[in-house]
């Protein structure tokens, strides 16, 4: 290139062709989406616990880094959570008891007083009590079937079907780690893949079989208020992806705090909903004494095959029966709000995701 009188000549074999332009985009966008790639799947990676994939066979897409994984929940600003002064332990309970049989070998474990009644086991007179409310004396189910089941560490039928709090041992129960009692605290053991689905973004699958009543892993993310979450929500549009979760299973709480999984959070944020659902959420506290803060954890409700989409019920129908919302953007649209339409394509489909 040369400068003569003050313009410009320029040699027309550097001057880029459209082709050569499109050509160099082409190839800077597909560089960008391998670094993009790359840095997820090193995320993935150094994630602790089973390992987790990611799969796309559709596009060239990778889900978002703005999003960060996170072990624990995160508190968010005015989040108080109840101190460990104010957990409650078992007192009798030793490890190894009853050839690793745990607390449940002895029933003296105190723990079991928060355990759900096992109706199973009620004579006459222990239902007409069990009715009137008066639960104390009555005998208590631990919720997890015991090592020496088909099923160890799944949750038993009448957890499964029922919306009882689990309360696990905690750190101050002196039975130790082996205690059948503790499933859900011990984390994640499945490995997973994150794939893009067909018109529901991402979703969550496991590539072996997981059994009924088995734990696929917790929901994480900020806990935030609930004014806060409000914010958030207003300042979404309504046809964008929802991550918040109330934490309002206890109808003492009046302003439950919310669990938003957007931006920090778990694999479980990748977890698509469906009419008719395979995985459904559950209560599990340690601190019989902290109705705010417990963990939101998913079970198989079902068997499901190896690479079937793990999907759960956003308005999980009986917990909208008891009063609590599930999912905020599915509860807290009014009548006349714009209809999230449903593609989970299940026969019994309920056709819109928000109501
Ligand atoms: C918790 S996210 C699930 C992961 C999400 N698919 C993604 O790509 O990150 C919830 C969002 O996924 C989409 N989604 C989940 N289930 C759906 C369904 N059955 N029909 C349509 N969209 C769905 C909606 O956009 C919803 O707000």
């Amino acid at each position: 290139m040369e400068i003569q009188g003050g313009a410009r000549k320029v040699d027309a074999t550097l001057i880029p062709t459209p082709a050569m332009e499109s050509t160099a985009m082409r190839s800077a966008t597909k560089d960008a989406r391998k670094h993009i790639r790359a840095e997820f799947a090193r995320r993935l990676r150094e994630f602790p616990g089973a390992c987790v994939a990611l799969v796309n066979t559709r596009d060239h897409q990778t889900p978002p880094l703005n999003f960060r994984f996170i072990e624990k929940c995160v508190l968010g600003e005015g989040v108080y959570q109840a101190g460990d002064n104010t957990i409650l332990g078992c007192t009798q309970c030793r490890p190894h008891m009853g050839q690793g049989i745990g607390c449940e070998y002895t029933q003296k474990c105190d723990c079991l007083e928060y355990a759900a009644v096992d109706e199973r086991r009620l004579n006459e007179q222990q239902r007409e009590m069990f009715e009137r409310g008066e639960t104390a004396s009555l005998p208590k189910r631990f919720p997890y079937f015991g090592p020496t089941s088909a099923t160890p560490g799944c949750l038993v039928k009448s957890y499964l079907d029922s919306r009882n709090c689990i309360y696990e041992c905690n750190q101050r129960c002196p039975c130790g780690p082996i205690c059948k009692s503790r499933v859900v605290q011990k984390g994640r053991q499945v490995e997973l893949e994150i794939f893009k689905t067909v018109e529901r973004g991402w979703g969550l699958r496991c590539n072996k079989i997981i059994r009924k009543g088995q734990f696929i892993d917790t929901y994480r993310g900020e806990i935030i208020t609930n004014e806060e979450a409000e914010k958030r929500e207003e300042s979404s549009g309504a046809s964008k992806e929802s991550y918040l979760y109330n934490l309002d299973k206890f109808p003492e709480i009046e302003d439950p705090y919310v669990i938003d999984g957007e931006f920090m959070g778990g694999v479980t944020r990748f977890i698509n909903h469906s009419c008719d659902p395979n995985c459904r959420q559950y209560t599990v506290s340690y601190n019989k004494n902290d109705a705010r803060i417990y963990d939101l954890a998913f079970f198989a409700v079902r068997d499901i095959a190896a690479k079937e989409e793990l999907t759960f019920d956003y308005l999980d129908k009986d917990e909208e029966e008891a009063g609590n919302d599930v999912v905020i953007n599915g509860s807290q649209r009014q009548d006349g709000d714009d209809m999230f339409l449903c593609r989970c394509g299940a026969k019994n489909c309920r056709r819109t995701l928000w109501k």
